[in-house]
């Protein structure tokens, strides 16, 4: 176990490429691993705001001030009343200083809270943008594949189910340096009103029994962290049986019962793993012991000092004062336990934060980023040079010595069987995972040398596993080039040619409509019409100057007719770009100009459609099997005699 609550190997690897750390933000990480993560949180507090720490400082240092001055001013006062002269001066100092505490404790916790919530929340609010910045900051998204930065992410969303946010720390530590402060000044004050050696012989065992017990909170804490995997499938439990997506499965097989025990049982394994850590009744019953026989070496002397009269009662009230007010070094319950899980999710976050922007180009680049702008790409093609690939803990090569030719203006369709890599390839022209050996070129230029964001701005994609924005049509539509200016017409052109203009119309909200049931005015659509609006808002992005259009699987949940639609607008839709199309429907396909077949991790057919029938290998094979059931349909529609003579047996009779 590492000391920011994360276990060795989930922690110390940086084995991608793109989870290694750079400058500041690497160093960070690497502090924040060494310490314990109090510390690491303690060191973010002036990060956040200088302004709200420092008053939170002095407030706990007044605070620290007024616990000191209660016992004293007891003390006096307790020795004014019982002074048979009954010196009112006395008495009024006594008075005066507990009238200072009172007001102290009165005016200022309330403001301690107050400042203390809004540095937790400042807190909360840093670390979460950390995350999702980090999170985001690398060109690729293989560090999403990586085990080990899933991780640390679930940690940084603050700990397992309990969901502990680092805001919380905070609280729990406004409250516990008070108590530590109390406990130190008790210790002063009972030197000086005992003698030196009983604030050392009782501070001792009650240091030695708090840290005791923070080490098994330490532990605990590490234990629920060691279960995220256990507690992520408990919430993924909980997701499933308390959300839309899953409502309809889970009740038409009935998983009801089996949703409730799996989601009880994983709960509980989590949650023992964490209880067996926090509870050693051998160490418990030993701390009470030492416990006992520190304060007994305290008080037997103590007792025999007033019964002997070699103490004052002012001395002896603030002693016996002290003796208790010591109590605040030791265990502290709940705030310690809420400290060190809450204060968990601080390292993991950082470490998220710390992830790097990914494979950086060859040296001397042009461009912002220092790596080449791609506007107007591709000119001449965009070129697949033997190129291999393996997903991140992936089982093994997908693509093996690829070699590919996308000439620029032109369509391309990609076929092949499920898992063959199609959809891979798509990925990989989009730079989204870099080859493993060969390369992605376009005009020439290896990918890896043109600045991500730009390459991205040429194109233009609908992926198989297309994004529901839970957002207004609008945006769904905007979002394929968020920065462009607001643009109705655009926005209406591009619906009008991904087939869902019209479909707006029906919504209560028009075009702002939310597109999720679970928002006020909200609906969900069919899923043809999420498909059409997929595609619309790639058209936007063509709209606005993308040059490559990429369409997985497009017309899968299309109907007959709207697919049909989209052949015939085929041509129009695509003149003038480099377009992929990746698909099953032969129908659809038939439409590119050129067709490539993957297999083996390569291509293994590469021509026109009438080029791949005429050679009779894969392509032609597929390409009948999935057009026969049409032709039996004709032929039976055309009459059983027809049907006879198509039929092999029929056909030897003719
Ligand atoms: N993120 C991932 N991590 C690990 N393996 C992956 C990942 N994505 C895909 N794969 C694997 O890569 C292989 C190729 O997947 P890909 O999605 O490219 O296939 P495809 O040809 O598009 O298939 P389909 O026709 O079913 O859509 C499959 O074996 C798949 O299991």
């Amino acid at each position: 176990m590492k000391a920011d609550g994360t276990d060795t190997d989930s922690t110390d690897t940086d084995s991608t490429d793109t989870s290694r750390a750079d400058g500041d933000g690497k160093a960070r990480a690497r502090r924040a691993r060494r310490s314990s993560e109090v510390l690491v949180l303690v060191r973010q507090l002036p990060r956040v705001s200088r302004g709200l720490t420092l008053a939170l400082a002095v407030l706990l240092l007044a605070q620290a001030t007024g616990s000191a001055l209660l016992p004293l001013a007891t003390g006096r006062l307790v020795a004014a009343l019982t002074d048979t002269a009954k010196s009112m001066r006395g008495v009024t100092a006594g008075l005066v200083l507990l009238g200072v505490v009172l007001f102290l404790d009165v005016v200022l916790e309330p403001i301690r809270t107050m400042l203390a919530w809004r540095l937790g929340t400042a807190l909360d609010g840093a670390m979460a943008q950390t995350t999702v910045d980090g999170a985001l900051r690398p060109a690729q998204i293989g560090h999403l594949d990586d085990a080990d930065v899933a991780d640390r992410v679930e940690r940084a969303r603050a700990v397992g189910l309990g969901a502990h946010p680092p805001g919380q720390a905070v609280t729990a530590l406004v409250g516990l340096v008070p108590l530590r402060l109390t406990g130190l000044v008790s210790a002063v004050l009972l030197g000086w009103a005992g003698q030196w050696w009983m604030p050392v012989v009782l501070g001792a065992a009650w240091v030695v029994t708090g840290r005791w017990q923070e080490k098994e909170i330490q532990r605990s804490v590490s234990a629920h962290a060691g279960e995220t995997a256990q507690l992520r499938r408990a919430a993924y439990l909980r997701e499933v049986a308390t959300t839309a997506p899953a409502a309809k499965e889970v009740r038409l097989f009935g998983l009801r019962s089996w949703l409730v025990e799996r989601f009880t049982t994983a709960w509980w394994d989590g949650m023992v793993q964490m209880r067996r850590a926090r509870v050693s009744p051998r160490r418990h019953a030993l701390a009470i012991l030492l416990l006992l026989a520190a304060h007994l070496a305290v008080v037997l002397p103590l007792v025999h000092q007033a019964t002997h009269g070699d103490r004052s009662v002012e001395q002896l009230t603030v002693a016996l004062q002290a003796l208790l007010g010591l109590f605040a070094l030791g265990f502290s319950g709940d705030l310690q336990w809420m400290l060190h899980t809450a204060s968990a999710a601080v390292p993991a976050a950082l470490a998220v934060g710390a992830l790097e922007t990914g494979e950086t180009g060859e040296a001397g680049q042009v461009g912002e980023t220092g790596r080449l702008g791609a506007a107007g790409l591709p000119r001449r093609e965009i070129r697949f040079e033997n190129v291999g690939f393996a997903y991140p803990g992936g089982r093994g090569r997908v693509l093996d010595g690829l070699d590919l030719v996308l000439p620029a203006g032109s369509s391309l369709a990609i076929v092949g069987d499920n898992g063959a890599g199609k959809s891979t390839l798509t990925k990989l022209l989009a730079g989204l995972y870099l080859p493993g050996s060969g390369r992605v070129t376009v005009d020439g230029q290896d990918l890896r040398a043109h600045d991500p964001e730009s390459w991205r701005r040429q194109l233009a994609v609908v992926f198989q596993d297309f994004v529901r924005y839970p957002f207004s049509v609008r945006d769904n539509v905007g979002f394929g080039r968020i920065e462009a200016e607001a643009d109705e017409g655009a926005l209406v052109e591009a619906a009008r040619l991904g087939g869902f203009l019209g479909v707006e119309a029906e919504l209560p909200g028009g075009w702002d409509t939310p597109l999720s049931g679970a928002y006020t005015d909200g609906t969900d659509l069919s899923g043809g019409q999420w498909q059409r609006l997929a595609l619309s808002r790639a058209l936007y992005a063509v709209r606005h100057g993308a040059r490559v259009l990429v369409l997985d699987e497009p017309t899968a949940h299309l109907d007959v007719r709207a697919e049909h639609e989209l052949y015939a607008r085929f041509l129009d839709l695509t003149a003038g770009l480099t377009t992929v199309l990746v698909s099953h429907r032969f129908a659809t396909v038939r439409l590119a100009d050129r067709i490539a077949v993957v297999e083996d991790g390569r291509i293994g057919e590469y021509g026109t459609h009438d080029e791949l029938l005429a050679a009779g290998g894969r392509y032609a094979r597929m390409f009948r099997v999935q057009s026969q059931p049409f032709a039996v349909r004709e032929d039976v529609l055309a009459g059983p005699q027809a049907a006879a003579e198509t039929t092999p047996e029929g056909a030897g009779r003719a």
